[in-house]
Order: C-alpha cells, then structure tokens, then sequence
C-alpha cells in the first residue's frame, strides 16, 4: 500500500475569508472569538477536502505565519512584545504587525521584520535571537488543534518547523551566531516530542527546507548533533525537505536517525531509485511527487511508469505527497469559470492536486485499471497542452533566434549619457521622486471591481481613473516632486496588470495566494509564448504628461519580475520565458519613448528574490537575469532616462550584477538599515545615479525633515552628492494620503535644506 498525505494547506480561504476576517478584527470590528471560530472553521474544510489522505497535516494552519507560529511554540516572541504584556492574541499581532486591535501611544511596537521564504513570493516574520535568547516550551496551540482534528477524526500528523531551520530562518540583532542557541533549543524541541508522544501522535512532520541549500560543515555537524540528541523522543520524524535538490546533503540527510525521508522527487529524480535501493528496512520514503509550486496538471502516467517498481519495492514505505506546502498555489480550480477552457483543462490548484495524488496512489494500490479514466483524461489534457498553437507560436520564437547581442548595449557609456539627459531633464541637484504606486484607497478598488463586473462601462472607468491620476499629478506638484508618476491606479497590481494585457498569459478569478499576513496576489498564468499585442501603459502615462510640465516616468515592471511573480510554464527553461517577456518589456519601453517620455522605470523587485537557493547556481541565473533587464531597457537613446528600482538592500552579494543591469539610477531601499547598506555601490565605485530610500513606507510613522537630512548626509559620505536622488524606499500603494503627505513634504524639504548646502 503506498501511502498519500500532505505536507500544508493553503489557510487563506478560497474566497480569501481569513483575509477579510484578520482585517475586520484588526479594524476591531470583529471580537476574537469570532475570529477563531472563523479560523477553525477553515481548518475544519481544509480537513474535510484532505480526507481521502491516509495522514493530513495538522499545525500548518496559521493566522499570519508559520514561522511565528513555532516562536510562539518556542516561548520566543520579542522582549519588547513580551514586556507588553495582554493575551497570546495580542502579543502575537503585535510581533507580527507592530499593533494589536485597539493600540495605540505606548502599546505600539516595532514589528518583526518580514522577510522572503527561500524563493518563493511568501514572506515569513524572522525570528529575533541575541546571545541572551532562552528558550521555553507553550505546546498549546499545537495540542489544541490535535484535539480539534481528532475530533473531526483527522489521521494527524502535525507539523513543525525543525530546529536548524528554525535558527537558520532567525537573525541575531547583536550580530552573534544563532547556531550557538542550539544547545538551549534542542531539549525544548525534546520536550515538545515527548508531549507530542505522549498525546498518541504517531508520526510528526519536521520540515528542514534549509537542506536544500549549501551548508558549511559548521551547520552539518550540527544537524547530526541535534538529531542524535532527539533520536528516539517522542513520534516517529520524517524528516522533511523541499524547495529543490538534497545535493550534498543528501547523505547527511540520509545519516540523521529518523524514520523518514521527504523529498521534492523531481529535483532529486536521478536519486530515487538508488535510494529505495538502499533503505534501510525501518524508513520509509516519501517522494514529493506533485508540484507544490505550479500550477500545471502532473503527467501522472509517466509519473506511474517511475513509481511502480518503486512500489514493488517499499510497498507501505513508500510514502506520496505534493513536493512542498501547498500554501503557495490557489485552493480550487472549479471555481474559476470564467478561465479559458483549453487553458484550464491545463491546471491543477489544491484540491485538484490532492486528487492527483489519490489518483496515483489508487493506481499504486489497485493496478491502473482502477483509474483508467483518470489517467486517460489526464494524458489528453497533456497532450493537448503540449500541442496548443497558443503555446508555441512561430513568430515568437523567430523573433528571439534573431536577437543579437547589440539590442542589449546601449549607445553610449554613462558617463555620456547622464550628460545628455541632464541638458535635456535639467533637474535640480537630489532630485526628488517616488517610485510609482499611490495609496490604493478603497474607492480605486471599488472601481476596478465595478468595471469588473459590468456595473461600470469602459468609458466611464478610464474617466474615474484619468480623475485618479490627475489628483496624483496634483498632489506631486503641490508638493514640489521634481520627477512625478501617475501613481499606478489602473493597476490592481504591478504583475497581475501586465499579465491581464500579454498574450500567452491567462489569469484566476479567485488564484489568490498568500504573500504575507492577510495580503495576497493573484499570479497571472504563464502558459505560452509571450507577445505584447499593443502598447499597455503608453495611454496613462501619455495623459499624465498632459498634465504637467515636470517630467512623469513611464513605469514597467521589468522581465525577471515578471516571471518570478508569475506561474510559469514548466516546458521550457525559465530563461527563455524570461527572453520572452524581455521583448515585449522593449517593445513597451520603445513607445513610451516614441510617445515622448523622457524617463522610463523598470522594477525588478524579485531579481534578487530569484536566485537560486544554491550560491553555485548564482552566475548562471544572473547571467540571463541581466540580460533580460539589458534587452528590456536598452533600445533607447541617450537621452532616455532608464530607472531601475529593487525594493530590498541586500547588494553586497550581487553588486557586480546591479552593475552591468547598468540602469541610469536605481532606487533602492536603504532607510531601515541607516544607509550603511550603501556600503556595497560604495566598496564596489558603483559609478551610475542611486536613490538610497529615505523613509521606511511599511511602517506608518512619519519621517522628519531632520531624520531625512541626517541620512542623506550618511549617504553622502558613501556617493559624491551630485549621483544621489531622493525617493522613499518603495511604492506608497499601502499607505494612505494623510500619511503620503506629511512624509512627501518633510522629503521635499530636506531635499531643499540639501541643495542649500551645495549651491
Ligand atoms: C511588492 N510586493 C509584491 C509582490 N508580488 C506581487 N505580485 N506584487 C507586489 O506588489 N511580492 C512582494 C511584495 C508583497 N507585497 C504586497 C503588498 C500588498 C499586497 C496587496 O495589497 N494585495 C491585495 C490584493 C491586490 C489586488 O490584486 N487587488 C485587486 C483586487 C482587490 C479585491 O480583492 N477587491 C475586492 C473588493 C475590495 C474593495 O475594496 O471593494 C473584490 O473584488 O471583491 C484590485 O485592486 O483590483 C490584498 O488585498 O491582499 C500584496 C503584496
Ligand atoms: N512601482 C511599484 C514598485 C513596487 S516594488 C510601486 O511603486 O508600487
Ligand atoms: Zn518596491
């Protein structure tokens, strides 16, 4: 018998309702019992829709982040937070958001930071250790949902965050090493074993991602220290890797004394049979054998061609499952009606991903005659992909074998071109700008889903927005902005919106995947080759021009963003994808300058999100990373202005890449870290414009003039004054105008105070 389980399921709700219910709770229109008869609701259809498995995940449900979820376990929150006092709830919102519902003054705090996991487009808040960390034990909300599963007569297994990940994932403020935490962590991980043991609990999920990255001889020796010490505690422990190869720890994973092994099985697929070979008889294996990342139906019949002798070989220790949480992909596939029919017989959410395990497990179990249809349908629907003029289009594909390396040079060198835009921009030294986004209020949002559903016509929609954009102008002006935007309003989001205009793109009605917190996006569907059948935001940023006689950038989001935010066709490298969309980007850029704009930003805020968990797999992603943004930006003239903006400051690693993208100015963020991130385009004599953000738009606090000034002055102790501008860190689309306005204006100022003192 093989057996099925699963590793995670999304918590969002299908129709999103744990996002809408954070929010009403935070806005403290929702008491938090609602709010957690709500949140056991969910959990209670997640469990329901994954009762075919022989074992579900129990533990993976979270109201903001699993990861906070195991500080929680671990008696980890801040001291800042814990010095507050208040309930679990309380002091857990305010880790998470800064705020609980109803703080205010004193109660607020600094929030955890929130950062990306591993390569995906989900973030999780990062653990705060110092030298001083203790550890302790709260199981409770573990055991409570054990009971609650049992109750629902789900076979639980629950999951957990291992403790090498968990130090891994976690930073230290005062700059110690969190591995030497290790010796307290590892008796309150023995101690949460035992509970767990004790309660009855047959097998526990102990996810360990961070194997599939390198690690130091440091790190694998201390995974064999720490599984030697909680060998034989508590359940039986599979050992639960994802997100790519095991490489070189393969054998150390193999080492560990636990009582199973969970792999993503097509990364690892070269291994498996010499694996199943040589397992040791009391193991079992279990094989991620369903994309957890995509959301492309799986080629069951091929995968069953690789899993029968393996099955003849494990029998019950051959263990499916998807190859990761399936938290980053949308729940169900049958609410999307509105899905181009061909395209959606392509694709698998969730629920249809869990039938696809079932499907194979019962071909395993009861020969494949059992699910002949299945599997009949299953190689049509692949067949049919894999045969669709919409996938592979000649034009396309002629038209990227003909590049050559010329269309990613630009004319001239910077230190010539930056001569020839000022003459023509004339801007004032420490330009001020922002970089794109306006506060998306609610009434934009209620627009967009009028127009959506019929209630708004076309015409009566653009006039709404051009009243949006023209407010935006307004406001730029009023505040003295030297380079101005047109504040992204048509833009429901900085992917979703060029992914709703490309062909070779479909999008989800209800696709939503958690990004952090309550926030979600919707990833548009990647499924064929790209071509941009006319311009897409020449139109907008043509009218907002109209409107003033300061320039507006044209604004993009650039190529290596785009196909790392999107879901992607698995049929061909991502590389090409990305050439693909490298395109049509030029194209747009090409008549924006036609259409007159003189600066033009393309955002590659996931470039560095992109790379490979592997450091040896860097120079190759990065190689074809720049030179997409290189084909994207670089037809214009001299004269054209191209900004770059990354909305992250980790540089160091990757600065000789920043460098040959060889944008004229890149805004980055910087304030949080007082500058000191400059230190990398400094190190480095990084010779193009940059605008180091001034002031962090996550947090709602207004920043000073003087605050600006003071860092601004840090900066230039880094750049020469004469390549700085001055912007915030990232887009304002999540703020409000009463918080816009205050900040803009203190940044305008400092900029003046600036200026003053290099006249
Ligand atoms: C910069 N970030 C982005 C990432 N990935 C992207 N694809 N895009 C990004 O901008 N990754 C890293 C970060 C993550 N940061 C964020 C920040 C904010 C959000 C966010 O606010 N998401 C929204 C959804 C945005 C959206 O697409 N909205 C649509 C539909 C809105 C909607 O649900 N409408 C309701 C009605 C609402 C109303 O007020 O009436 C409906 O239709 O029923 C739109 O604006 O049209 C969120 O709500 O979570 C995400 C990631
Ligand atoms: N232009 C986008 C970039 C976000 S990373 C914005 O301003 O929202
Ligand atoms: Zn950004």
């Amino acid at each position: 018998m093989a057996i099925t389980h699963n590793l995670g399921f999304p918590r969002i709700g299908a129709r999103r309702e744990l996002k809408f219910a954070l929010e009403e709770h935070w806005r403290g229109e929702l008491p938090a019992p609602a709010l957690l008869e709500l949140a056991a609701g969910l959990r209670q259809d997640h469990w329901q829709l994954q009762g075919e498995l022989d074992w579900q995940p129990v533990g993976d449900f979270s109201l903001y982040d699993q990861v906070l979820d195991m500080s929680v376990t671990l008696g980890n929150l801040p001291a800042r937070v814990r010095d507050l006092g208040g309930d679990e709830l309380t002091a857990y919102f305010r880790t998470a958001r800064g705020r609980a519902p109803g703080d205010a003054g004193d109660s607020v705090v600094a929030a955890g930071e929130l950062t990306k996991w591993f390569d995906t487009n989900y973030h999780y808040i990062v653990p705060e250790f110092s030298t001083d960390t203790r550890f302790s034990l709260d199981p409770s909300r573990l055991l409570a949902q054990i009971d609650e599963a049992r109750g629902q007569n789900v076979a639980v297994k629950p999951v957990i965050l291992g403790p090498l990940s968990y130090l891994w994932l976690g930073k230290a403020k005062d700059g110690s090493d969190p591995l030497a935490l290790l010796d307290g962590l590892l008796p309150v991980y023995a101690e949460l074993f035992e509970t767990l043991g004790r309660t009855g609990v047959e097998w526990v999920q102990v996810d360990e991602p961070v194997l599939v990255t390198e690690l130091s001889e440091t790190w694998q020796q201390a995974y064999l220290r720490a599984y030697r010490f909680l060998a034989g505690r508590g359940p039986k422990k599979l050992l639960t890797t994802y997100f790519g190869r095991l490489a070189n720890n393969l054998e150390l994973a193999l080492s560990l004394p636990v009582d199973g092994l969970h792999l993503d099985a097509q990364a690892n697929q070269d291994k498996l049979e010499s694996l199943a070979a040589g397992l040791p008889d009391d193991r079992i294996l279990s094989l991620g054998v369903i994309n957890g990342r995509n959301i492309w139906k799986s080629d069951l019949n091929a995968l069953l061609d690789r899993l029968e002798p393996l099955h003849r070989q494990l029998a019950d220790r051959l263990w499916l499952a998807p190859s990761c949480s399936l938290l980053h992909v949308p729940v169900d596939l049958t609410s999307e009606q509105q899905l181009d029919a061909e395209v959606r017989n392509w694709l698998a959410f969730a629920r249809q991903k869990l039938d696809e395990l079932t499907t194979l497990a019962t071909a395993l179990n009861q020969g494949r005659a059992a699910v002949a249809e299945a599997l009949q349908a299953n190689a049509e629907a692949l067949r049919s992909r894999r045969e669709s003029q919409r996938v592979n289009r000649v034009d396309v594909k002629a038209r990227l074998q003909a590049l050559d390396a010329s269309w990613g040079q630009r004319q001239s060198p910077f230190a010539e071109r930056i001569r020839q835009q000022q003459d023509r921009l004339r801007l004032p030294a420490y330009p001020t700008t922002t970089i794109g986004s306006f506060p998306q209020t609610s009434e934009i949002r209620q627009l967009r889903r009028r127009y959506r559903q019929d209630e708004l016509d076309e015409r009566r929609y653009r006039a709404c927005i051009q009243h949006e954009i023209a407010r935006c102008i307004r406001e730029q002006e009023a505040l003295g902005l030297d380079v101005l935007v047109h504040g992204e309003a048509e833009r429901n989001d900085m992917v979703e919106y060029f992914g709703e205009q490309l062909d070779g793109y479909a999008f989800s009605q209800f696709g939503w995947v958690q990004s952090y917190g309550s926030r979600c996006v919707k990833p548009p569907i990647l499924y064929g080759d790209i071509q941009r059948p006319k311009a897409m935001t020449v139109d907008w940023i043509r009218y907002a021009q109209s409107l003033t006689d300061k320039p507006v950038k044209g604004m993009l989001t650039g190529p290596v963003t785009l196909l790392n935010w999107s879901f992607v066709r698995d049929d061909q490298p991502r590389s090409v994808t990305c050439f693909q969309l490298a395109l049509a980007i030029r194209d747009e850029v090409l008549d924006l300058e036609q259409a007159g704009v003189e600066i033009i930003q393309i955002d590659e805020a996931a470039l560095r999100e992109g790379l490979p968990l592997k450091r040896s797999q860097w120079p190759d992603y990065l190689d074809w990373a720049v030179d997409a943004f290189r084909l994207a930006a670089n037809g214009v003239a001299d004269t054209t202005q191209i900004h770059t903006h990354m909305c992250y400051s980790e540089f160091n690693d990757i600065i000789d890449a920043i460098s040959r993208m060889d944008a004229d100015v890149i805004t980055i963020e910087t304030s949080r870290s007082d500058m000191e991130l400059l230190a990398a385009f400094d190190r480095f004599r990084y010779p193009n414009d940059i605008g180091p953000g001034v002031y962090d738009i996550h947090s709602p606090n207004i920043p000073s003039h003087d605050q600006i000034v003071e860092l601004m002055a840090k900066a230039g102790r880094r750049i020469p004054a004469e390549r700085l501008w001055i912007n915030p860190d990232c887009g304002l689309k999540t703020r409000g105008w009463p918080e816009v306005l205050p900040a803009l204006e203190n940044m305008v100022a400092a900029a003046r105070t600036l200026r003053e003192a290099v006249a």
